[in-house]
């Protein structure tokens, strides 16, 4: 199935080897139409705001395409939560994946009904484990 993988750029890449392990365990039975976010080179700044439409009109056109969108949040991010807001819109199914000892994750989101499938982690190896659990692979 085609994955839409969400997760912070813009708002910070604290996180991004994290990202990358998701990514990678997700692409060995499905394909993540999103893989540049766990790309290390992929930084707050490396893309200029003269490419934001063609980001965001892409981004989109991959959601459409998606059967699924798994979105990792512990890292507050603008993006991340429209493109929630967009698969509640398109009515995809959604996981979220949250490690609250980061932050806490938005009212905005924690309190949308649409958003069923959200999931608290700690470590890598959890959050690989609600992803078996959660999608037939
Ligand atoms: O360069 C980009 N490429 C890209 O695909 N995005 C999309 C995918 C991510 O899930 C989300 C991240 O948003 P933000 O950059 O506001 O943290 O937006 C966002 C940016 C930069 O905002």
């Amino acid at each position: 199935m085609k994955i839409y993988f969400a997760a912070s750029i813009r708002g910070g890449r604290d996180d991004v080897k994290i990202y990358k392990e998701l990514i990678d365990f997700l692409n060995q039975d499905n394909q993540v139409l999103t893989e540049h976010i766990g790309n290390g080179n992929l930084s707050v700044t490396s893309q200029s705001q003269s490419d934001d439409k063609y980001i965001r009109d892409r981004d989109i056109n991959w959601m459409k395409e998606a059967d699924l969108v798994v979105a990792e949040t512990s890292n507050p991010s603008l993006g991340v939560g429209y493109e929630l807001a967009y698969a509640e819109k398109l009515h995809k199914p959604v996981i979220i994946l949250h490690n609250s000892t980061k932050s806490q994750l938005s009212a905005m989101i924690n309190g949308t009904d649409y958003f069923k499938d959200i999931f608290e982690y700690e470590t890598v190896s959890e959050a690989i484990e609600i992803l078996k659990r959660s999608i037939k692979l």
